[in-house]
C-alpha cells in the first residue's frame, strides 16, 4: 500500500459525519489522490468494552465461530489479514446481493497514530457531545477505509457540477411473518419495528417527537407512498435522513439524530435548494421530493433492498434457537419454556448445524441490510454530459433533466456475538411498545378522547406543505 496518511495530511480532512461504529472525514485539500474522497475512521467504545462485553481490540479479526459461520465465503475466511474483513465482506458478500453499480467497498489506507490524534482533536468541537461521550477515534487501528464521496459527482467530469445529495437510512421494509414470533408478540406482524423502536427512543429521551415516517411507504413501490414517506423524512429526519449541498450538510444532523423540521428549517432549507433546482418560490423542496421518488423508482434499489432485509424470514424469535445450536451452549430461551412450549422450536434444535449456520448467517446479513444507508446524488444535466452514463430524472414543472447515481453506504458486518443483543432488544422494543398501547387504552377510557402519542402529524405535515 503506497499511500499513509500523516500528521501532516490531518488538517486537510474535515469532520462529514459519524455512526455507532465509524467517523467519516471529507477530504478538503488538493492531492489529485484524494479529491471527491472521504475517509472512514474505527471508533473504539469509551468503555473499551462492545455492548456485550467483548474487547473491542479483539473484535475487528472474525473469531473461530465466525470463522465457521462464513465458511463458504472463501474470500473472507482466507484473508490473512484481519483488517481487510469488512471491506472484503461488503465485497464479497453484499456487493453481489445488491449489485455492483451500487456498492463501494473502499480501499484500505495506512494512518498513522499522529494522524488519527490530530484528525481527532480537529473535529471534536463538530461532533455530537454524546457521540464524543460515547467512543473516540480508535488511535492503535492503523488503517482507514478510503471511499468515493457519494455525496458528489465523480471527478474528473467535464465540469465541476453543483449537486445535491440526500442520504436515507430506511431501516426494516416489511413486517415479519414467521410462525416461530410467539403470541404475546403478535404486535409484531400488524406493526413495523421503526414504529415500536421509536416508542422506546422516545421514552430513553434519544428522541423528541415521534417520527413521521413510515418504512412501508418508501419500500411500498407506490409513487404517492414513497412521497409520503419522504415528506415523512423531511419533517422528522432523526438519523434516517440528511440532505447535502455540494457536500455540506444542509438538512438532518450531522453525526446523529437531527432537529425537527419547523418553519423556520423549511424556509432556509427551500432558499438553499434555489443554486440547483430552477423553479419559483415555495416548489424547490417539492421537486426534490420528486426527484429522489423518481430516482428510487427508476433504479429499483429499495427493491433489491428489501429482498436482502427479507433473508430474516424467521425473525430473531427463531433465529435466537439456531444461533445457540451453533454456540453448543443451552438455549437460555428454551430454559425459561414450559415443555409444552418449547415445542414450536424443537424443529429448530434438531435442524443440522449447517441449515442452523444458514439461518444466522441469512439473519445477520439482513441486519446488515436494514441498517444501511442510500445515498442519491443529483446533478442538473447539460448538453456536455449528454455522453455521460448515469441515469436520468426530468422534472417536468421546471423543464430540468438531472443526472443521478444512488449507492449504498455502511454495509457492515453484524458480529455474531450480536445475536443475543438483538433478541434482548427485540423483548425490550416489543414490551415498551404494548405498555404504551394499554396505557392508551387507559386513558381513553379514562378521557374518551384519543390518547395523545406524543407525535403531531398535523402540525407537522403543516410545516413541509408550507415549503
Ligand atoms: O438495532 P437498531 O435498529 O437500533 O440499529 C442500530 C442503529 O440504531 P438506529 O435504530 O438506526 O438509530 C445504530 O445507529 P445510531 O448509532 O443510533 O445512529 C447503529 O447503526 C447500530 O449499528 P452498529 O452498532 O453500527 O453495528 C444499529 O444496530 P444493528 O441492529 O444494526 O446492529
Ligand atoms: N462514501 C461516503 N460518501 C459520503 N458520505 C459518507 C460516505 N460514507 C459515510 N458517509 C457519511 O458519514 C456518515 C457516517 O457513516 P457510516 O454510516 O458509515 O457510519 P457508521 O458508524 O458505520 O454508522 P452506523 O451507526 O449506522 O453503523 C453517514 O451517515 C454519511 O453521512
Ligand atoms: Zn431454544
Amino acid at each position: 500500500m503506497a499511500l499513509t496518511l500523516k500528521e501532516e495530511d490531518a488538517a486537510d480532512w474535515v469532520y462529514r459525519g459519524e455512526g455507532a461504529v465509524n467517523l467519516v472525514l471529507a477530504y478538503a485539500g488538493s492531492s489529485p489522490s484524494f479529491i471527491g474522497k472521504v475517509i472512514r475512521l474505527r471508533k473504539a467504545p469509551n468503555n473499551g468494552l462492545e455492548s456485550n462485553g467483548v474487547s473491542v481490540r479483539n473484535s475487528i479479526a472474525l473469531t473461530p465461530q465466525e470463522r465457521i459461520l462464513w465458511k463458504n465465503v472463501d474470500q473472507l475466511i482466507s484473508s490473512s489479514d484481519k483488517e481487510i474483513v469488512g471491506q472484503l465482506y461488503v465485497e464479497h458478500v453484499m456487493k453481489p446481493l445488491l449489485g455492483s453499480n451500487y456498492v463501494d467497498a473502499g480501499m484500505h489506507i495506512l494512518v498513522t497514530r499522529e494522524f488519527l490524534e490530530l484528525v481527532e482533536k480537529n473535529v471534536t468541537g463538530q461532533r455530537p457531545v454524546w457521540r464524543v461521550d460515547a467512543a473516540r477515534v480508535d488511535t492503535e487501528c492503523d488503517f482507514g477505509l478510503l471511499m468515493s464521496d457519494h455525496s458528489l459527482f465523480a471527478y474528473g467530469s467535464p465540469r465541476p457540477s453543483p449537486c445535491i445529495s440526500v442520504e436515507i437510512k430506511p431501516k426494516c421494509g416489511f413486517l415479519p411473518f414467521s410462525r416461530f414470533i410467539s403470541e404475546g408478540n403478535a404486535i409484531k406482524r400488524r406493526t413495523t419495528r421503526f414504529e415500536m423502536h421509536q416508542i422506546l427512543k422516545l421514552h430513553h429521551g434519544e428522541i423528541s417527537r415521534l417520527s413521521e415516517y413510515n418504512p412501508l411507504d418508501l419500500f411500498s413501490g407506490s409513487k404517492e407512498r414513497i412521497q409520503k414517506a419522504i415528506k415523512g423524512l423531511l419533517i422528522t429526519p432523526q438519523n434516517n435522513f440528511r440532505v447535502f449541498l455540494n457536500g455540506s450538510l444542509i438538512l438532518g444532523g450531522l453525526g446523529g439524530v437531527a432537529k425537527n423540521t419547523d418553519v423556520c428549517i423549511a424556509k432556509k432549507f427551500e432558499d438553499e435548494l434555489k443554486s440547483v433546482i430552477e423553479v419559483d418560490d415555495g416548489l424547490c423542496t417539492e421537486n426534490l421530493l420528486t426527484l429522489v421518488t423518481e430516482a428510487l423508482q427508476k433504479s429499483g434499489v429499495l427493491d433489491k433492498l428489501l429482498d436482502v432485509q427479507k433473508l430474516d424470514s424467521i425473525d430473531i424469535e427463531g433465529v435466537i434457537h439456531a444461533y445457540y445450536n451453533i454456540t453448543s451452549e443451552q438455549c437460555m430461551v428454551c430454559k425459561e419454556l414450559s415443555e409444552e412450549q418449547a415445542k414450536i422450536y424443537a424443529s429448530l434444535h434438531s435442524a443440522s448445524f449447517d441449515e442452523s449456520l444458514r439461518i444466522v448467517k441469512d439473519y445477520l446479513i439482513a441486519a446488515t441490510a436494514k441498517d444501511c444507508s442510500l445515498m442519491l446524488c443529483f446533478r442538473p444535466r447539460n448538453e456536455e454530459d449528454s455522453g455521460m452514463v448515469y441515469n436520468n430524472v426530468y422534472l417536468e414543472s421546471t423543464k430540468q433533466a438531472f443526472d443521478f447515481k444512488v449507492y449504498f453506504i455502511d454495509l457492515d458486518l453484524k458480529r455474531l456475538s450480536k445475536v443475543r443483543d438483538y433478541y434482548e432488544l427485540d423483548k425490550k422494543i416489543v414490551s415498551r411498545y404494548r405498555q404504551k398501547i394499554k396505557l392508551d387504552r387507559g386513558r381513553k377510557e379514562v378521557t374518551g378522547l384519543e390518547a395523545c402519542n406524543g407525535s403531531l402529524p398535523a402540525t407537522g405535515i403543516a410545516v413541509v406543505e408550507q415549503m
